[in-house]
């Protein structure tokens, strides 16, 4: 058996293309959604991911707003930027390109977004809400693998679910997404404190691998048919992507995400979707 492909570049495409007739009903009434980056430092991943943020903007007709600062900026610069963003009518969402360098309070950056603007869903307000049951904007990387599942028409309702992982981006949002009454899956949460991960990983109906630790869930841990998202970022000698999934899973699961061109087209669309929804609750 080979798995099927959970297509995100595909999927991401999709969204967007719906996006695009939504920011022209906006700009129809006079609203031209804004996403703000604030990037700090020149590593080169961060800036490869900004500027795809900023491709993806100009594909839907969404505004770009751009900042830079070197990596010696000290946390009241970056707080100054911050508290720009917030009063700029421009930019209806922005995102803190994280991680921000050493040194830097990157929670207390975070806290001082205006949680209406915070288009990752990663402001402590918005995490509230989600632990709360309120509307709130999503977190994109979760929301991308839910977004995922549900395109390939996976059944999440009742699925045991296996999150690997507890980093605040994925693997702590994730099992409060699953669990709400609308997703109903049962969630286990592994981490590198879990005593026997295997044992967990082959009862699993869907694994979220989110551990970034190379090929760490292998076509032996995976039961016949699960479907498996791999979110985890490694990087080889070569600086090529290596994820969380042996490639052999492919043989084993009945569906599987391929990193690259799973679930990062994901988040980026999630994003897009969060800005969008930010700047049509200011028209509603
Ligand atoms: N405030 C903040 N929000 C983020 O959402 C955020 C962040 N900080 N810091 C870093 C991580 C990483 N991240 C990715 C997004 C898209 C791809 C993506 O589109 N990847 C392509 C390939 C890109 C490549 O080839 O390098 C793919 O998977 O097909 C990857 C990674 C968002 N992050």
């Amino acid at each position: 058996m080979t798995a099927q492909i959970l297509d995100g570049k595909a999927t991401a495409a999709a969204i967007k293309s719906d996006l695009t007739a939504r920011v022209a009903a906006l700009k129809e009434k006079g609203v031209t959604p804004g996403l703000g980056t604030i990037l700090v430092g020149d590593d080169p991943g961060s800036q490869k991911y900004v500027a795809g943020k900023h491709r993806d903007c100009a594909q839907v007709g969404i505004a770009s707003i751009q900042r830079e600062l070197p990596g010696t900026a000290t946390q009241e610069e970056i707080e100054a930027v911050v508290r720009e963003l917030n009063e700029d009518p421009a930019c209806t969402g922005y995102i803190v390109q994280l991680p921000l360098p050493k040194g830097i309070d990157e929670n207390r950056i975070l806290e001082l977004m205006d949680p209406d603007k915070d288009a990752d869903g990663l402001h402590p307000m918005n995490l509230g809400r989600l632990v709360l049951n309120e509307p709130a904007p999503l977190p994109c990387t979760p929301n991308g693998v839910l977004t995922l599942l549900r395109r390939y028409g996976v059944e999440i309702k009742g699925a045991e679910v296996v999150v690997v992982g507890r980093g605040v981006t994925i693997g702590r949002p994730m099992p409060l997404l699953l669990t709400r009454r609308s997703e109903n899956a049962t969630v286990t949460q592994c981490h590198t404190g879990t005593r026997d991960l295997s044992a967990h990983l082959r009862r699993a109906d869907i694994i979220v691998a989110a551990a970034g630790s190379a090929h760490l869930i292998r076509p032996e841990d995976v039961k016949p048919g699960a479907a498996v998202l791999d979110v985890g970022v490694s990087r080889n000698a070569e600086g090529r992507i290596v994820g969380d999934v042996h490639p052999g899973v492919a043989e084993v699961a009945g569906w599987i995400s391929p990193n690259p061109g799973g679930v990062g087209p994901m988040t980026r669309a999630q994003l897009l979707v969060n800005v969008v929804e930010a700047a049509e609750r200011g028209v509603g």
